[in-house]
């Protein structure tokens, strides 16, 4: 069965042909993304997995132009790695906000649309681009099935002294406000991966897992489920990031408010889109940009550097504390995979919680590794995350399943 694989943010669409035989046999054909969507200069970069990388420019107003460009690259003859799009069988769909409707993935039906819309509000950045990229499919390819993944479903199982905010319960009750948490199909499937690479039993073990990308979580499993994770309501809570605060007094966000007579939805960009990264350093949310410019001495750019890692470790503290003890501490995501000094910084000094961190080991390392020393009481491990394969395997099973 080849299955569709999207992936669609704000204004870029990530996506990956993948072709499953079971859950375990799946092959990847082609992976890519469009960036800069609704400008005239949209970048798309298309890989076949056994030909070189292609990227071209051209102008891609909305999602679904972006997927029709991406269909005709998956069937063009020069580039393309099928001969029709008959031979897609049906498409998996990242979904950031399920609420309380979803533990689990789904088949899309006009109810699974009604309550993907009904969490817009909640997730702002993500959700109406997640809905587009189903309606798009369903136009342009009327007949397959789609199955929505939800990044919150993994985080269902919190309990609820991890999961409700101190205001009035009313709230709770009549507008459901509560910790949701996000990329849970990433934490779950590093933490997994993470049991196999360690020889742990993935049900039996407690994990800190971090997700480090742009959007940036960390979650504490204990016994494979999720018991409490630093996003909340929205992706702007827990971790400093690209463009998000992270946790934050919410009485900053009134006085602010209050001093510059700012708007809901200019309070919301603030937090979400002008902060992080970017708002400290003044430079870019992009991690690469900022460790150049404090590379090259400056000093906002540094400052934003040592907060990011400070908040990490915060939070990996907090979850030892919470789990009372763990047996690893997982990094993944573009940042987690990829930036050394930020695992480092990180997990230095934290032997008196038994994590014996491996300099050497850690050193310009990008791939799955044990990056602690091998009689460390906490293993420190690196897990290349890959949530479009977790969607495609979901998919499969959710379909596999129906009835026909
Ligand atoms: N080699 C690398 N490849 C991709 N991203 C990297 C790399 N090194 C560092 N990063 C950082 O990872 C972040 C993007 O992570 P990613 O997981 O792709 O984000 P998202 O999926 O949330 O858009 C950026 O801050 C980027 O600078
Ligand atoms: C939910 C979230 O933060 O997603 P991303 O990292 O893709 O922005
Ligand atoms: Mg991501």
């Amino acid at each position: 069965m080849k299955i569709l694989v999207l992936n669609c943010g704000s204004s870029s669409i990530k996506y990956q042909l993948i072709q499953v035989k079971s859950k375990s046999e799946t092959k990847l054909m082609a992976k890519g993304q469009i960036e800069r969507i609704g400008l005239t200069d949209s970048v798309l970069t298309h890989k076949p997995a056994d030909k070189p990388k292609l990227a071209f420019v051209q102008s891609v107003p909305d999602h679904s132009v972006g997927i029709n460009i991406i269909l005709s690259t998956l069937t063009d003859a020069n580039h393309g790695v099928i001969e029709s799009l008959n031979e897609i069988a049906a498409a998996g769909h990242r979904v950031a906000h399920g609420g309380e409707y979803f533990k689990d993935s789904a088949i899309v039906t006009p109810l699974v649309k009604q309550q993907i819309e009904n969490c817009f509000e909640l997730a702002p950045l993500h959700n109406p681009a997640n809905l587009k990229g189903i309606l798009s499919i369903e136009k342009l390819l009327p007949t397959i099935p789609q199955v929505a993944v939800f990044d919150t479903s993994f985080h269902q199982t919190m309990p609820m002294e991890t999961y409700l905010y101190a205001i009035p319960y009313k709230y709770y009750e009549e507008f459901r406000i509560r910790r949701y948490g996000f990329h849970g199909t990433s934490h779950k499937f590093v933490a997994q991966k993470a049991c196999d690479m360690l020889g742990l039993e993935f049900e039996k073990s407690k994990i800190i897992t971090c997700h480090i990308g742009n959007g940036a979580s960390v979650t504490a499993i204990k016994d494979g489920k999720s018991f409490d994770t630093s996003m909340g309501f929205t992706p702007v809570d827990g971790l400093m990031m690209g463009t998000r605060c992270g946790a934050i007094d919410s009485g900053v966000v009134l006085y602010i408010m209050d001093k510059e007579g700012l708007t809901t939805q200019k309070a919301n960009d603030l937090i979400n889109k002008q902060s992080g990264l970017l708002g400290i350093s003044g430079v870019s949310s992009d991690m690469r940009d900022v460790k150049g410019a404090a590379a090259n001495g400056n000093e906002k750019a540094q400052l934003a550097l040592r907060m990011f890692i400070a908040r990490l470790k915060r939070f990996i503290g907090s979850y030892m504390a919470e789990l009372e003890g763990a047996d690893a501490i997982v990094f993944t995501g573009g940042i987690g995979e990829n930036e050394d000094f930020i695992r480092k910084g990180a997990c230095e000094g934290l032997e008196f919680m038994g994590v014996d961190f491996d300099n050497q080991a850690n050193d310009g390392m990008r791939e799955d590794a044990v990056i602690s020393k091998p009689n460390s009481r906490v293993k420190v491990v690196v897990a290349c995350t890959d949530e479009e394969l977790v969607i495609a395997q979901d998919t499969f099973r959710l379909l596999r399943k129906r009835p026909e």
